[in-house]
């Protein structure tokens, strides 16, 4: 009986509707799911962890971060798995990710695919991804003269001609051509509709449900494409002996690399279908998350003038010294835009929560004087609130006020670390958590040495979190403009 699953437990919980769970404010369309997650967040404040049901599975929520801390890393082994999307064998391409491996499978897998993020390997890759970035947002200046209205298909814009050339090496412009097949098949293919995103949290609860509908990730028709342009580039370059340092580069590597991985393959098309399998999740993160992050950032600077002025005014400097080379070092030392990165983070990640899976039998101790030893057997769902623990008052003070502040020198040893959380945290973490940083920073940087972001009449103000989206995004779009600055020495672009 599900829905005395938490009574039995002695774990506070609301009570569940039969089929949704907790879920019906969110179903219903009267809350997002943030809030939702929200409201039972606040509501058992003395308590570490309460019993939730998402549709008919019953998940420990937790809302400790020392316990938190404890499932995603000290005690990482009893926890390491996500729960199964899809059921496994639904989709061949999704049962590759990182994201859904599970076991030794994952652990060997992350262990392959890590080389291609290290800090060496994002600093090689540096002048190429500022090169991408530098040309995208000029074509951006050139192509559209003044920029008023919804900016998420820009963003996507940009964000697809950077992935394919930061991927693939293919120089791609969205701005000039907008009708180009890169761009129709990435929209095809990566922009999550609600109605799919919605359909995948649910499969998440219901693998018998997703199993009958047969619930794909990626349709075929981008499968194909995506195979034949990674396939063709790998023989182009094989063929001319190019060598190219960039994901495809990387991957390949790293893949080829891993001896028990070469001498277990049948043949090539078995390393091809991995590196397919991997990009195209990749690119996925890239086209849909990072652009949606960045949106919902560039929402928040243009409610932010003074902050945006203080950014402009390192921009420009840092410019003028680094006599436009910008290199990896100059951007991570930037002060104030790490301090305003990282409220950005904090307040307009769109990361709702992460999940984890008992992957051994495990009991939380008492800690508290109401607690008693809770058994957790395996395959219990955990679900971690990272957006609630990042608005808590408790570690961020005043924590709808976007404050870089938080971040300057004095301030930032005194961040809880357990409670910022925009990529979650332990051996499960994304992956890509280094690479996104620079790039936000990097588009930030040559967005703002050239526009200022601003609210326009269609604005809606404050955010409005949308209700149909399980991350966060905005309901009413992101009606922004960009007005080219007028101050700016135009010297700096020769
Ligand atoms: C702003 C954009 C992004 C955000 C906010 C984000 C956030 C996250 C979060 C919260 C997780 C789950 C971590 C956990 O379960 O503890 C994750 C996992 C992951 N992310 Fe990202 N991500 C972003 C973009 C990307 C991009 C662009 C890539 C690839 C290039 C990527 C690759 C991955 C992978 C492979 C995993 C699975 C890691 C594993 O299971 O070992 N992410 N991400």
């Amino acid at each position: 009986q599900p829905i005395q699953y938490w009574k039995k437990r002695k774990v506070p919980c609301d009570v569940p509707v039969p089929f949704v769970g907790n879920l019906l404010q969110s179903l219903l369309k009267r809350k997002s799911m943030n809030q939702v997650m929200t409201d039972a967040y606040n509501k058992y404040s003395k308590h570490r962890y309460i019993g939730f049901h998402c549709f008919g599975t019953p998940t420990l929520f937790i809302r400790d971060v020392e316990l938190a801390k404890q499932i995603t890393i000290k005690d990482f082994d009893s926890f390491s798995d996500h729960r199964l999307f899809v059921p496994k064998g639904v989709d061949n391409l999704w049962d590759k990710l990182t994201f859904i491996r599970t076991g030794s499978d994952w652990q060997e897998h992350r262990r392959i695919v890590t080389p291609a993020f290290t800090l060496s390997k994002l600093k090689v890759m540096f002048p190429n991804l500022a090169k991408s970035t530098n040309r995208l947002i000029q074509s951006i200046l050139e192509h559209n003269k003044t920029v008023s209205g919804n900016i998420r298909p820009m963003v996507m814009k940009l964000a697809n001609d950077f992935t394919l050339d930061y991927f693939m090496g293919i120089e791609c412009d969205s701005f000039k051509d907008p009708n180009n097949e890169f761009l129709r098949m990435a929209r095809k293919t990566f922009s999550m509709p609600k109605i799919k995103g919605f359909l995948f949290f649910n499969a998440a609860y219901n693998s018998a449900v997703a199993k009958i509908l047969g619930i794909k990730f990626f349709e075929t028709e981008g499968k194909l494409f995506y195979r034949k342009l990674i396939k063709d580039a790998l023989e182009y370059r094989q063929k001319h002996n190019i060598t190219r340092i960039d994901m495809l580069h990387l991957l390949h590597e790293s893949l080829l690399e891993n001896k028990k991985d070469v001498n277990n393959r049948k043949d090539s098309n078995e390393l091809t279908d991995e590196i397919v399998a991997q990009l195209m999740g990749m690119y996925f993160s890239n086209f849909d998350t990072f652009s949606i992050t960045m949106c919902n950032f560039i929402y928040e600077l243009a409610l932010q003038p003074e902050v945006q002025e203080k950014l402009i005014v390192e921009i420009d400097e840092t410019w003028r010294s680094c006599d436009g080379k910008l290199t990896h070092d100059i951007l991570m030392q930037m002060k104030y835009l790490d301090m305003v990165y990282k409220e950005c983070s904090r307040l307009r990640s769109n990361t709702t929560f992460v999940d984890r899976i008992v992957t051994k039998p495990y009991t939380i101790q008492p800690v508290l004087p109401h607690e008693k030893p809770l058994h957790l057997a395996t395959g219990q769902d955990i679900t971690i609130p990272l957006y609630c623990f990042m608005r808590d008052e408790k570690y961020f003070p005043n924590p709808l006020k976007f404050d870089p502040e938080r971040f300057n020198e004095e301030n930032k040893a005194k961040v809880d670390q357990r409670a910022f959380l925009p990529f979650s945290s332990g051996p499960r973490k994304c992956i890509a958590a280094r690479l996104i940083s620079l790039e936000i920073r990097l588009m930030l940087f040559h967005f703002l040495l050239r526009f200022r972001f601003v609210p326009t009449e269609k604005t809606v103000i404050p955010f409005v979190e949308s209700k149909r989206h399980n991350i966060m995004s905005s309901e009413y779009d992101y009606w922004i403009g960009l007005e080219p600055r007028q101050d700016v020495d135009q010297s700096y672009f020769h």
